[in-house]
């Protein structure tokens, strides 16, 4: 029988199998194992895990597991907010009480309050609840996919060198031309379906604000329409935008939307950057070495 795999809450008697790419891996993880394994991610459909061990079959591996989905509409959280207390306490702290609904404001108390506080490489910032909420990990697969962590680089290239990695979610970069679209709809050729979407998830407080970026600008050939979308990324990154340096996140929410940059959070990623970046600080401070870099890193 194989070992209990308790990683994700998998009932007694369940064992993992791991595939690669091409081919099956001879190793059953048990609950002992958890530990080596720490949340990476999460979209609709999957939950990835990376590597945290020293096992050399390992090292440079994420896990993508299926997930359930429970019924109703993923990611749809019930906008509920704050009460009159809650309200007081939380009134001089930036987003907090303006959030539409508490799971957002909640988003907001670790970059807002535990962050600064601690300082950023003492706080995770978790699962998104309402990521929880919508499907649990589909305990009853026996096997997940193994792949490479593209958060780094290949295994023993740039050993020792810092690695930053950008993770773009662009969305339809095109208005659509179909002759097929009505005239009742004629408003899909002129504005973008991500732009359309957007007022759809602030009406139902699923995003605290509305996105700056605007798809066609990343996908549109101009150096500067391009760095335009690169700095709204950076302004609201959503769950469009996130930076890691060498696996571990800088910037932007693991799973879940972030929430607009502010000052705060701009430092701590400048901070982040500047152990492996040689910069300039009276620039940093006017915060333009953070869209400098960005440019820099991503085009
Ligand atoms: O339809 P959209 O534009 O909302 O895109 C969905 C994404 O939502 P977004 O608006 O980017 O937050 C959604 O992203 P999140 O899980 O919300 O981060 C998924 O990528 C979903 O793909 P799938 O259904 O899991 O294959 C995406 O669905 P598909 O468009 O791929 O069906
Ligand atoms: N191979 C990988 N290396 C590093 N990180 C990864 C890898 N695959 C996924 N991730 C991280 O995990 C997150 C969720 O993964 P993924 O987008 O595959 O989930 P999904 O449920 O299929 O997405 P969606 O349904 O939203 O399209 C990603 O946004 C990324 O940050």
């Amino acid at each position: 029988m194989c070992p209990r795999f308790d990683l994700l809450g998998a009932s007694s008697g369940q064992c993992l199998l791991l595939f690669g790419k091409s081919f099956r891996i001879e190793v059953v993880l048990a609950q002992k194992d958890s530990a080596d394994w720490a949340y990476r991610g999460e979209g609709a459909v999957n939950l990835v895990l990376a590597y945290t061990g020293s096992s050399p079959s390992f090292v440079g591996k994420v896990l993508r597991i299926h997930k359930a989905p429970r019924n109703g509409s993923p990611g749809a959280s019930i906008p509920t907010l704050l009460s009159t207390h809650e309200q007081l306490l939380w009134r001089d702290i930036d987003g907090i009480v303006s959030s539409p609904n508490k799971e957002i404001a909640a988003q907001l108390y670790v970059p807002h309050v535990m962050s600064p506080l601690l300082g950023p490489k003492y706080v995770d910032p978790g699962r998104p609840t309402w990521r929880a909420d919508a499907g649990k990990v589909d305990t009853h697969q026996d096997s997940v996919l193994l792949l490479t962590d593209h958060s780094l680089f290949p295994h023993g290239t740039l050993k020792g060198q810092p690695c930053i990695s950008v993770e773009i979610k662009p969305k339809c970069g095109f208005l659509p031309v179909s002759r097929f679209i009505s005239e009742r709809n004629a408003t899909k050729r002129s504005i973008t379906r991500f732009r359309m979407h957007q007022f759809l998830k602030l009406h139902q407080g699923q995003i605290p604000e509305l996105s700056e970026y605007n798809p066609p600008d990343l996908f549109s050939k101009s150096k500067d329409r391009i760095y335009k979308a690169m700095n709204d990324l950076f302004t609201t990154p959503q769950n469009n935008f996130r930076v890691f340096l060498n696996g571990s996140l800088v910037f932007g929410q693991l799973g879940g939307i972030a929430h607009a940059t502010n000052l705060v959070i701009s430092e701590a990623f400048e901070d982040a950057l500047k152990s492996v970046c040689l910069i300039n600080s009276d620039l940093f401070r006017r915060g333009l070495q953070t869209r400098l870099n960005l440019k820099l890193l991503v085009l």
